[in-house]
């Protein structure tokens, strides 16, 4: 059954999960306030950079069964269901901002019809859809709201979307429950777990699984620094203790720290809500203050291979977004790590395929080259900070000829180290 759907929001969750729930079959509209998103959205142009996703556009909006729009208008009163993607960022504690699920729950309850089910896909605190229903009652308004996490990793968006490991919904009554089980069902017919639990209970699990893969990375990154004292392979240690099922290999990929629009904040309103709750989080506190560490870390690993005095040092740094396959910069360690440098007098020339827009927007006093062999020109230090592909296939033999003093630092162990040894190149990884 198709069903007539508006998302509210086309950041990275909302531009995938309207466009996927429509490619699903559903009628979706997606609504942003950003009129200059949705000017692009028109045009078929994908306002950020999401593999796949543009293979998708489009013939769903040429169909008629994908629309887009800037305004709250009557056209909402035509919707079954409303997903409310809008941004939760931390504010100064931590604590997260909700400002912008409200203003969108504001704006919607004009339009929409009493039987309109207002499903809150942003990651929130525990309790938020509660408070949302008791604001509405305070309203006199009765609208049914839900909660429906999302999983979805930037990158890998459109497969994670088409193959989650679970779809998560917590209701308070049947009728909400259905309707989500309806909207899902070309997923959950293909045999995707569906698990439904009250409101709470979803939107703490979301934060229970952030928490649980930032602690393995952090977790790992500290191992790793330990293997470095001892003299032992990082990588070959991640492997095998990945292989016993019971740890599992992912996420256990040695880097400069995670970053992203996501692990940090949520591990730090993770924290809020505990506190909240009188519950002293010991491990999770552990983790951000681990990860706060990381890029400092990096950079005490780039002084002690070219030393203190940074000046007059020219650092190329490949790889500036917070993981490869996104133009998302946004607490990247790559670009924290830059800027420590820059703080240090150390001259940096910069180039990631996709993210340079937005790192310009962000990095002061560094040079943006045109391509990963114009910023190794002339380098002391070549830092790969971004596990993007690209970076394995360049012609390092010619890189080799071109840099100062042949030094290469792998943040995210990608590189053939043996090879690179070979043309004459110092390897280092952390
Ligand atoms: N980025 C990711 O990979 C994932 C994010 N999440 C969660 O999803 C939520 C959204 O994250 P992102 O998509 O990264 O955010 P984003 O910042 O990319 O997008 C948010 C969008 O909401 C729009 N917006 C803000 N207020 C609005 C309003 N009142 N009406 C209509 N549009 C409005 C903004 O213009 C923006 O385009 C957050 O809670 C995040 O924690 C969950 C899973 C994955
Ligand atoms: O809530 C969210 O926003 C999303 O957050 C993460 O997704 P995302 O941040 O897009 O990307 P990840 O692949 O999880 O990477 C996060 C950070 O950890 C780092 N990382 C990841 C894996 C690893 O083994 N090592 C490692 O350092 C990445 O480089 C990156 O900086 C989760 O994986 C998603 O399930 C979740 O929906």
């Amino acid at each position: 059954m198709n069903i007539k759907l508006h998302v509210i929001g086309t950041g990275y969750v909302g531009l995938v999960s309207g466009v996927m729930m429509s490619y699903l079959g559903h009628d979706v509209t997606c609504l942003d306030t950003d009129i200059s998103k949705i000017n692009q959205l028109k045009k078929n142009i994908l306002p950020i950079y999401e593999p796949k996703l543009a293979e998708y556009l489009p013939a769903l909006v040429k169909s008629g069964k994908l629309r887009f729009t800037s305004s709250y208008s009557a056209e909402l009163q035509n919707s079954q269901a409303v997903f409310i993607t809008v941004g939760t960022p931390p504010l100064p504690s931590g604590e997260a901002d909700l400002q912008y699920i409200f203003t969108a729950i504001d704006n919607l309850c004009e339009w929409i019809r009493d039987d309109c089910l207002i499903v809150i896909k942003s990651t929130v605190p525990p309790t938020t859809c509660n408070r949302i229903i008791d604001y509405l009652n305070n309203k006199n308004l009765k609208f049914s709201v839900a909660s429906n996490p999302e999983f979805l990793r930037e990158g890998t968006a459109v497969d994670d979307f088409l193959n989650p490991d679970r779809i998560l919904i917590g209701t308070n009554n049947k009728q909400a429950e259905d309707l989500l089980k309806e909207i899902y069902r070309p997923l959950t017919t293909r045999n995707i777990p569906l698990v439904t639990t009250d409101l709470v209970t979803a939107e703490l699990t979301k934060y229970v699984s952030n928490a649980f893969l930032a602690t393995k990375i952090a977790f790992i990154n500290e191992m790793a620094n330990l293997c470095e004292k001892i003299g032992a392979n990082t990588k070959e240690l991640s492997c095998a203790v990945g292989l016993d099922k019971r740890i599992g290999r992912e996420f256990l990929n040695v880097g400069p720290g995670f970053g992203g629009s996501c692990f940090p904040k949520d591990m730090l309103a993770l924290v809020q809500i505990a506190t909240h709750y009188q519950c002293n989080f010991q491990i999770v506190n552990s983790v951000i203050n681990s990860n706060y560490q990381r890029p400092y870390d990096m950079v005490d690993k780039i002084h002690y291979i070219i030393g203190n005095d940074l000046h007059n040092k020219v650092i190329s740094v490949l790889g500036l977004t917070f993981k490869a396959g996104t133009d998302d910069i946004r607490n990247s360690p790559a670009i924290k790590i830059i800027e420590i440098l820059v703080d240090k007098g150390a001259n940096i020339k910069v180039f990631d395929p996709v993210g340079m827009n937005n790192a310009k927007k962000e990095l002061k006093n560094v040079f943006f080259a045109d391509s990963a062999l114009s910023a190794c020109k002339n380098s002391d230090i070549i830092i790969v900070a971004t596990e993007w592909s690209e970076f394995k296939d360049l012609d390092w033999s010619l890189i080799h000829r071109q840099v100062k003093s042949p030094v290469i630092i792998d943040l995210r162990h990608i590189l053939d180290g043996d090879m690179l040894k070979a043309l004459g190149f110092k390897y280092c990884l952390i």
